[in-house]
């Protein structure tokens, strides 16, 4: 049996069911809204699994899931590893959203990295304690901070309402997903003159221990080759 792990709900959930229906395979939600069991039509031998987006990285990496859709932001903040435990089966084309550090839009003078890394310097001294960056994102955030030799800040961590730190005054600056950029704007913050820390969308994602014929057969069902 192939165990495949969708987001249980919101845009995600629908899209993913739109990526594979158009594949000739029909995913539904069975029972009532608030019942998280699902149904797969048009293929043998694979079940439906209704997961928060956030938890199918774990679940494909411990092997409870077989395939999983998810975005790949989430794979690589949530795998250290993640190309030993997951590969990566297609990017469906939906979900895009870049992971982005932003500013108060008032710091006139904080326009690219070298604005911010010279700000965060200072900021310590003045402050007596280092600029705070709220966010989920902790591991792809060092990461990227590191690789750019950007040491004086700290990490606050923030699961949600990322956004509404720096009004609320927990944070001077954050990382996080963005695809508008309407949140943003709302609250007043700028994205610094930057490529993305990472650009992610949607993609189906295989466990590593899970390659075999009974996968292979499904993967041929819905067109992908690999
Ligand atoms: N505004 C957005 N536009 C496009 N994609 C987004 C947007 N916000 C988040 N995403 C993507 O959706 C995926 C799920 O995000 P998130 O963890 O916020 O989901 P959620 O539905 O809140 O999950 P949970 O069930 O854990 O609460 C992530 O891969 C993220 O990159
Ligand atoms: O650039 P925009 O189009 O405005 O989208 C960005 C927002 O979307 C996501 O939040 P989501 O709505 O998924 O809720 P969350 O705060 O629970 O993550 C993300 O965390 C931003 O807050």
């Amino acid at each position: 049996m192939i165990r495949l792990g969708v987001p249980s709900k919101g845009r995600l959930m629908e899209q993913t069911f739109d990526w594979f229906a158009d594949r000739g395979v029909t995913l539904s939600r069975s029972g009532s809204d608030r019942e998280y069991a699902g149904r797969v039509e048009g293929a043998e031998g694979v079940s439906l699994v209704l997961l928060s987006a956030g938890e199918i990285p774990r679940e494909l990496a411990a092997g409870r899931i077989e395939l999983g859709v998810t975005g790949t932001d989430l794979v690589r903040e949530k795998l250290a590893g993640w190309r030993d435990l997951v590969s990566e089966v297609a990017p469906m084309g939906f979900g895009h959203a870049d992971l982005i550090i932003a500013v108060p839009d008032c710091w006139r003078d904080c326009r690219d990295l070298d604005d911010f890394a010279a700000i965060a310097r200072d900021f310590r001294a003045q402050h007596g304690f280092r600029l705070r960056i709220a966010t989920k994102y902790h591991r792809l955030v060092r990461a990227w901070l590191a690789e750019h030799e950007v040491a004086d800040y700290q990490l606050v961590d923030s699961q949600g309402a990322t956004e509404g730190t720096v009004a609320n005054q927990t944070a001077e600056a954050i990382a996080d997903i963005t695809s508008s950029g309407a949140t943003l704007r709302a609250n007043n913050l700028r994205i610094l003159d930057e490529e993305p820390v990472l650009r992610s969308q949607a993609t189906l994602f295989a466990a590593r221990t899970a390659m075999g014929s009974e996968l292979d057969g499904f993967l041929r069902l819905l067109k992908i080759t690999g």
